[in-house]
């Protein structure tokens, strides 16, 4: 579960004469999220990621609280993380070991202590995401859709309670893209997954739509989808 209480963040930006101008990314939002697979959709630069990244304390929320898991990721960030698994847009930001084996048994290494079994472990995985061909591929040397599979298995391998998943299928053709959408479905932890993919979206429990900072819709796809095209039309 996420909960949100009256959560914003402002920053602080380069204004004028060496001045600094207040800015508010995400205006305060207050709601309670417990449904299994939420969407949240939006323009470029509406707040979607800052949205995203407040759920494990990547972004400190400058107003207000978040609690996920029953922890307030303020104070718990530590235990938030390990509860939180948290997909990137770029692949790169999150693959730190030499090969793809290498990289999901290190996500592995705390829940499968024994070596042999973790890198069995790690090789399920790695088939499950039609990688299995590639366990001792250079990480550099993968496609930028392999990569954001083995980012995913990656982070799925470590079971969170919670998965938020910042566009996590844009490099993925059709197949792979369908593939991460029904392991979304799956997956017993709770779902957060920002998309731009309105086919995803409707798959979702519950949409949030964000627009210059604010939630400005929030429901079930059919509704949230057309606010979100009535939004696009305007521009
Ligand atoms: N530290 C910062 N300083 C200044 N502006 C910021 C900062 N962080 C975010 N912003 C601005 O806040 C807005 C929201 O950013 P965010 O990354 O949450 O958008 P987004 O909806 O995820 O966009 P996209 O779909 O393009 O990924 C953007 O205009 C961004 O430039």
């Amino acid at each position: 579960m996420i909960e949100l209480h009256e959560a914003g963040v402002t920053v602080e930006v380069p204004g004028p004469a060496g001045t600094l101008e207040r800015r508010v990314v995400l205006e305060p939002l207050t709601c309670t999220l417990t449904e299994r697979r939420i969407a949240v959709i939006g323009a470029n630069g509406s707040g979607k990621s800052t949205l995203a990244r407040l759920v494990n304390g990547l972004r400190p929320a400058t107003t207000g609280r978040v609690t996920t898991c029953g922890l307030d990721v303020a104070t718990h960030g530590a235990r938030v993380r390990s509860l939180v698994g948290f997909v990137f847009t770029d692949p790169d930001a999150q693959l730190v070991m030499p090969t793809a084996l290498e990289d999901v048994a290190l996500s592995l290494r705390r829940a499968v202590p024994d070596r042999r079994q973790r890198e069995a472990r790690a090789r399920e995985v790695l088939e499950r995401f039609g990688l299995g061909e590639r366990a001792h591929t250079p990480v550099h040397a993968l496609s930028g859709g392999q990569k954001q599979l083995l980012a995913l298995a990656g982070v799925l391998a470590t079971e969170p309670q919670v998965l938020v998943a910042d566009e996590p299928t844009t490099l993925l053709d059709l197949r792979w893209r369908r593939v991460v959408e029904d392991v979304l479905d799956e997956v017993p932890a709770q779902v957060l997954h920002v998309t731009h993919d309105l086919q995803a979206v409707e798959r979702a429990d519950r949409v949030l739509v964000v627009d210059q900072g604010r939630v400005v819709a929030d429901g079930r796809a059919a509704e949230a989808v057309a606010a979100y095209r009535d939004l696009m039309a305007v521009r």
